[in-house]
């Protein structure tokens, strides 16, 4: 059915304007003052913005780490992105060594299909580069439409990758147009460090941070934008947490090179003394890259506002507190790393952002969903407001005050790492390829409707955004 947004104020990285929208068949097909369509339904966004919806390029749903599997798969997790503004996400696909990449990539498949309310992608993680790896790449990219490769620098004997593996992909990523993500800090000197730690009997949460110094995450930074020069290729640097990292992004894009970088709302707002909490509640905030001291929250939203930093991912990789990250009590480095920011990411740097000057309007639309559509080959199918692009929008009532907390958010994990944070903004309706899925606050959408994406490869020239002319008077 066709439907029209009427009185909203709509926003995209460029400009904000009133206007309508008319949906047909899923895409945008006019906007327009005061448009009219016979059998049209009214959807009236009168007071509030309407964004594109949010796209989170960092998502580790139905994910097994540190011996346990996160708690919200695609289902509560879509569910959840959907409430909070969000109606694409871009989740890792984990490899393992030796395996057939394609089989890493049905498995995710088996976990999504069926259940994602909002539309989803996967990048595939990198963890050797074999004759056999090298053959399936281009294959992979071809048919799956995977176009972006992570690279873990950290985690040692777990996840993490060497150089060697790191400038390979590098290599096969320039060769074929993909986007090469990393995990940036130095996992070998951090085992060092950790080791190091408990033999001293230092157990508490807060050793997750004091043994993952700021200076080893700008280090792997640097490191991986030097290779990156090297093998004149693309990065993408996940997570970014400190001004040590945030220099080595900056410096590497004045000297031309394609490096580009992530942060999250949790580095955004939290800091390190959270890892100090009273009955191993720190554990609630054990994730990598750890919290960092207080000032470099500054440095952080600087960087988004001046680009030296271009999106915001969420990061969400949900584990409970009671039953998964108690599996670390009496050793830091048996918390599964990980926590639940999937649903609060889009508010959050709407009200920590927008709201308090942070950033402009435009620019939180740009860093939670068009560059982000950009960079990983979604754009402009999705990723803006404009004729022929999908109809995936947010209703978001700006005036709304409430506090994030566990008893109202939709994920299942057991806590909010926001908990009792006053914020400003609600998505309240939430579209997705022209379908309610989020309605005044209520979810109606379906476990299945969520479509799989494949995604061009890093540079190719964006399609043009108009795939249905109203010519003749169609509409
Ligand atoms: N961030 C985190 O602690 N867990 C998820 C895996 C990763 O992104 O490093
Ligand atoms: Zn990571
Ligand atoms: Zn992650």
């Amino acid at each position: 059915m066709r439907k029209i947004i009427k009185n909203g104020t709509i926003v995209t990285a460029s400009d904000t304007y009133f206007g309508d929208i008319l949906i047909d068949d899923g895409i945008i097909v006019m906007i327009g003052v005061d448009l009219d369509d016979e059998g049209a339904e009214i959807v009236d966004a009168s007071g509030c913005y309407v964004f594109p919806g949010g796209i989170d390029p960092h998502t580790h749903l139905d994910m097994p780490f540190g011996g346990t599997v996160t708690v919200d798969d695609f289902e509560s997790g879509t569910i959840a992105a959907a409430f909070g503004g969000t109606t694409t996400v871009i989740d890792f696909c984990l490899t393992s060594k030796g395996a057939p990449l394609k089989s890493a990539v049905e498995t995710w498949h088996r976990k999504s299909a069926g259940k994602a309310v909002i539309d989803y992608s996967f990048h595939l993680m990198v963890s050797e580069v074999t004759d056999e790896v090298l053959a399936e790449l281009p294959q992979i990219i071809e048919e799956e439409g995977i176009t972006s490769f992570k690279v873990f620098m950290a985690y040692k004997n777990v996840l993490q990758a060497d150089d060697g593996t790191l400038y390979k992909t590098l290599l096969v990523a320039k060769e074929q147009g993909a986007l090469v993500m990393v995990h940036a800090e130095n996992g070998d000197v951090i085992d060092f460090l950790v080791r190091k730690a408990l033999e001293e009997g230092n157990t508490d949460p807060i050793y997750h941070a004091l043994t993952r110094p700021a200076v080893l995450e700008g280090e792997a930074t640097g490191r991986a934008a030097d290779l990156t020069a090297l093998a004149d290729s693309q990065l993408y640097v996940v997570h970014v947490t400190c001004a040590e990292a945030v220099w080595k992004i900056a410096e590497a894009r004045k000297k031309g090179l394609r490096v580009f970088g992530e942060t999250c709302p949790q580095y955004l707002t939290l800091d390190q003394t959270d890892l100090e909490r009273p009955d191993f509640e720190g554990a609630k905030y054990v994730w990598s890259p750890p919290l960092r001291e207080k000032r470099n929250q500054d440095v952080l939203w600087n960087a988004l506002r001046n680009g030296e930093l271009q999106t915001v991912g969420s990061d969400q990789c949900s584990f409970n507190f009671k039953g998964q990250k108690d599996l670390g009590l009496g050793d830091f480095s048996k918390i599964p790393n990980g926590g639940p920011m999937i649903e609060d990411r889009f508010t959050i740097l709407f009200s920590e952002g927008v709201q308090k000057g942070r950033l402009s309007l435009n620019k939180f639309v740009d860093v939670v969903s068009t560059t982000n559509a950009k960079l990983f080959g979604l754009f402009p199918q999705k990723g803006t407001i404009a004729i022929g692009s999908d109809a995936d929008i947010v209703i978001f009532d700006p005036s709304v005050e409430r506090t994030l907390s566990v008893d109202s958010h939709h994920m299942k994990v057991d806590y909010s790492a926001f908990e009792g944070m006053k914020v400003t903004g609600e998505p309240v309706t939430v579209l997705v390829r022209g379908e309610f899925v989020v309605r005044d606050g209520l979810f109606v959408g379906r476990p299945g409707y969520g479509q799989y994406l494949h995604r061009r490869r890093f540079g190719e020239a964006d399609k043009p955004a108009v795939k249905k002319l109203p010519i003749g008077g169609a509409y």
